[in-house]
């Protein structure tokens, strides 16, 4: 028989927020019937107007608020939250912390588990902290426009200001824009697959204020690359590389595999940990340098390394986890899928004079099997994947390789949860409480540092 959801679409419905998502969105139960409801902030009463009904559960918008949280803040920029850069800048900052420390110590309660999360470690000034922006490039009414997508959506909202990036990044957005308007470079269209510039990347060292900036493009070559290239490095300093990116398919992903350096080195140099780190255009590099450096420590402090240990740094990146624990460490392995990235982390273990670290192109699940196979025994594994978290072979290889610590830096708390539980059953238990570090404010994302030990 079928069930017939207690709300129909466009009903108008008074209702209270009880919680929040983990895409940060406000919860109300209309008959145990969960309803989504973007900018509604726990405790708040308002009334909401529903916009989809799904089997089991629905979302829907706010029309009015009859109380409003303590925690929301006013006056917020909606631009943002319409183009999902900052979806909880209507948050105050304390409150999105809790909310990050809630949200790990939730999920691991659904999951039956009781853990012990500490509060979430923030970042002092929680906007203008992005060292990266990636920017669709559109023509809007004849002109080029450079901005960002309207959340779920292709559709380009123009921006200058983009609230949690660096502002000489910002500013280095216009600057080139302008320079296509005025060599008239055509930006790409998604829909008749025409057109030339398809984004813009711009990367900018912290402590060293080098900057990159990468143009995608549909076509091998930019029309008058020349005098644009010239023109880009003399209308901004800092910037110590131009690098040209060729993606001529038809799809979402952002870069192509062909990247030319038009001006300048392939790489931007920058600091962390008082190490010297290479970046190249498509390597991996933590988008917040601040609050990096506490995500590292912790997770080096969480280590505890004396010296005498075998390491693997599982998603090692261009090396940036590998070489901080390889000064504490015998030997490390790092293994990362980007070739580039670990062209960087060869180059980066030379640049900070560190001999005792070796770095693999593969995906981590295969080499961890070939580590096992080739009889390695690291005393601690880190790793550092992407949201979607491990595969399970890693993780049956290396509990095979019976590691005393396994230390889990995570972006994604399900996929943890999910993780940890494999651990679990081969023999591992959470040591400590686990440690979130805000990578990235005003937005729910959450970053965090499990360990885990031999039982
Ligand atoms: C969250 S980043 C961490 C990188 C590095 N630890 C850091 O902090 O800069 C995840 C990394 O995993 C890499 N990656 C994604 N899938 C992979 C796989 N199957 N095997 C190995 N590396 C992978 C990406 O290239 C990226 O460098």
């Amino acid at each position: 028989m079928k069930i017939k959801a207690p709300v129909s679409k466009n009903e108008q419905l008074d209702v209270s927020i009880m919680d929040l998502t983990y895409q940060g969105m406000g919860v109300a139960k209309v008959n145990d019937f969960p309803l989504f409801i973007e900018n509604a902030l726990p405790g708040e009463e308002l009334t909401i107007q529903v916009t989809k009904v799904a089997k089991n559960y629905g979302f829907a918008r706010a029309i009015s608020w009859k109380s409003e949280s303590p925690d929301r803040v006013k006056d917020v920029d909606k631009t943002y939250r319409q183009t999902g850069i900052a979806p909880l800048q209507h948050l105050a900052y304390p409150a999105q912390l809790k909310f990050k420390q809630h949200q790990i110590a939730e999920l691991f309660n659904k999951a039956h588990q009781d853990v012990e999360v500490a509060p979430t470690l923030g970042m002092a000034n929680p906007t203008q902290y992005r060292n990266k922006a990636q920017v669709p490039v559109r023509m809007i009414k004849g002109q080029l426009e450079t901005g960002f997508y309207r959340q779920h959506s292709h559709d380009l909202i123009p921006l200058t200001d983009f609230y949690i990036q660096d502002p000489a990044i910002d500013a280095a957005i216009i600057k080139v824009r302008d320079l296509l308007r005025q060599f008239e470079i055509p930006a790409y269209n998604e829909i008749s697959d025409k057109g030339v510039l398809r984004n813009i990347m711009v990367r900018r060292g912290y402590y060293s204020h080098e900057m990159m900036i990468v143009l995608i493009s549909r076509t091998q070559k930019i029309p008058s690359q020349a005098q644009l290239v010239d023109q880009i490095h003399k209308a901004l300093p800092e910037v110590t590389s131009i690098v040209l990116n060729v993606n001529a398919k038809k799809t979402n992903v952002i870069m192509g595999n062909v990247t030319r350096v038009l001006y300048g080195k392939p790489t931007i140099e920058d600091t962390l940990m008082g190490l010297t780190f290479a970046i190249s255009a498509r390597s991996f590099y933590q988008v917040n340098p601040q609050q990096t450096e506490k995500l590292y420590q912790m997770a080096i402090d969480k280590a505890g390394l004396t010296g005498e240990e075998t390491v693997i740094d599982a998603y090692c990146g261009i090396g940036t986890i590998s070489l901080a624990l390889a000064k504490h460490a015998k030997q490390v392995y790092g293994v990362d899928i980007v070739p580039e990235a670990i062209e960087d982390a060869k180059v980066n273990a030379q640049k900070n004079h560190l001999t005792n670290v070796d770095f693999f192109v593969d995906k981590a699940e295969d080499q961890m099997i070939q580590w096992q196979a080739a009889g390695i025994k690291p005393d601690v594994v880190v790793v550092d994947p992407p949201r979607k978290g491990l595969a399970e072979t890693l993780i049956e290889s290396t509990a095979k390789m019976g590691p005393k610590k396994i230390v889990y830096v995570s972006c994604n708390p399900a996929t943890l949860v999910r993780d940890v539980q494999l651990f679990q059953d081969r023999g591992y238990v959470i040591d400590g409480p686990i440690q979130p570090v805000d990578q990235f404010p005003q937005t729910p994302h959450v970053e965090s540092v499990t360990v885990l030990v031999k039982k």
